[in-house]
């Protein structure tokens, strides 16, 4: 079943082979590759939101029970290139197998001798979790050739009639080995996750409903500023809280104190405040703390006025009382990056109260969607009610980038036949 899928916003749609056609062509005994998202906020090996495990399970049942030796490759956070036990999937492998309810190994390296010996040992419908493929230096390498002598050596773990599942949404946007290098050297399909969030993505982006409103905040503070320029003349308000903020009071010459600032993009904030002052709305107070702790001491000051030494950790009461002003009369809105450090909760005033204008926005029959890892966890871990919200989607960065109308490497690789 060869499905429309619009590798990006602005290219029109391409038929990709899916996982439907993949269990149709039969796959008992064959060695199937999966890119998984896996990359769940951790406290210690603590899971605080397993949201991407869960929305892992249905493409990884389907094959196991359908008898595939179910072979998945994914990453935990950003490590050095290199093995690091603070980002080891051990925590990860646990839990998936509780939510598949089968067993799952955990090989102890990406593609060294214990992935190459378990996976020689596969059986029918078993699942072997390889560690953290970002381990591998050459996984995000620039160079063509080192990221492909990473994925000839993935394949090698499915042998040669093996298939590839791409499976991991948050990640398509990454030009990786696991991710983009593989799908070049094996049959290749969207697995059900990646196909069901483009389809909502679509309908995003096909003449959304006035007003449309973009909620940014979190902490990828380069890779999402970039986003804006090409989003903000397609959206009526950007609103902008979080830790993506205060590049832009600095680009403004305010004081900042310790907040976080990415210093390499003060000019282009600077170019953007200029280009788009009728849309981007920034907040006008903050919580600031003076140590990044939860029992840290706090106080909310006016946004040009944070004391030197302290942090921005939350945007203050009337920034949400503006952006809810905002947000409860928009018919579309896209939210990604909670707006303060909410999982420490003297800080999570400020997402909870985006959060809740949003909801509010849908119950009057809007469209919203909220995006990436840490901003569905917020969602969860307030408490709010999945039922705010049209659509809770496991990818931030890549859901932005492709509401950009940006090409995804991930998806675009995917569109030349299987
Ligand atoms: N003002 C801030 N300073 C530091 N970190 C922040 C700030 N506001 C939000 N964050 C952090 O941003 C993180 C999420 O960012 P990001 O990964 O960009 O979001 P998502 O996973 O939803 O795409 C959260 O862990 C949150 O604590
Ligand atoms: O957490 C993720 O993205 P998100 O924070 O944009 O939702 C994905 O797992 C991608 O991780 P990356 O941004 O380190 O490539």
């Amino acid at each position: 079943m060869r499905t429309t899928v619009t590798t990006s916003s602005t290219s029109p749609g391409a038929s990709v082979p899916t996982l439907e056609d993949l269990l149709e062509a039969g796959v008992a005994g064959r060695g199937v590759l999966v890119r998984s998202d896996l990359n769940v906020p951790l406290d210690g090996d603590r899971i605080t939101d397993p949201g991407r495990i869960i929305a892992s399970v249905p493409t990884l049942k389907a094959l196991a029970e359908a008898g595939a030796k179910v072979v998945v490759t994914a990453h935990l956070g950003r490590p050095k290139g290199e093995p690091d036990p603070a980002f080891s999937l051990a925590p990860v492998a646990a839990r998936l197998a509780e939510e598949l309810g089968r067993n799952v190994q955990l090989a102890s390296d990406v593609v060294g001798q214990d992935a190459l010996a378990r996976s020689e040992g596969l059986t029918d419908g078993d699942v072997l979790l390889l560690e953290n493929v970002r381990f591998d230096p050459r996984e995000t390498s620039k160079d063509d050739a080192e990221r492909e002598a990473l994925a000839r050596a993935l394949v090698e773990l499915v042998g040669d009639d093996g298939a590839f599942v791409s499976d991991g949404f948050g990640v398509v946007h990454r030009k990786q080995a696991s991710v983009y290098d593989v799908a070049k050297l094996l049959p290749h399909y969207a697995g059900r996750l990646v196909a069901a969030e483009v389809e909502v993505l679509r309908t995003l982006t096909e003449d959304p409903e006035r007003p449309y409103a973009v909620v940014l905040g979190g902490s990828k503070v380069s890779d999402k500023l970039a986003v804006i320029e090409a989003l903000a003349p397609k959206v009526d308000t950007l609103v902008i809280g979080g830790g993506m903020f205060y590049t832009f009071l600095a680009a403004q010459g305010l004081e900042v104190g310790n907040s976080l600032c990415e210093e390499s993009m003060i000019d282009t904030c600077r170019e953007l405040l200029d280009r788009f002052a009728d849309v981007i709305h920034l907040p006008v107070d903050v919580t600031v703390a003076d140590a990044f702790a939860a029992d840290a001491d706090s106080k909310v000051v006016a946004a040009n006025a944070i004391p030197e030494g302290w942090m921005g950790l939350d945007i203050g009461p009337d920034s949400v009382a503006r952006f809810a002003t905002i947000l409860t009369g928009a018919r579309t809105v896209f939210w990604n990056g909670p707006m303060g450090v909410f999982e420490f909760p003297r800080f999570s005033a400020g997402t909870r109260g985006v959060a809740e204008a949003i909801a509010q926005a849908t119950g009057k029959g809007g469209f919203s969607v909220v995006g990436g890892g840490d901003s569905a966890a917020a969602v969860r871990q307030l408490g709010l009610p999945d039922s705010g919200f049209s659509h809770i989607s496991t990818g931030g960065g890549a859901s932005l980038e492709y509401l950009e109308g940006k090409t995804l490497p991930g998806l675009e690789v995917l569109t030349d036949g299987a």
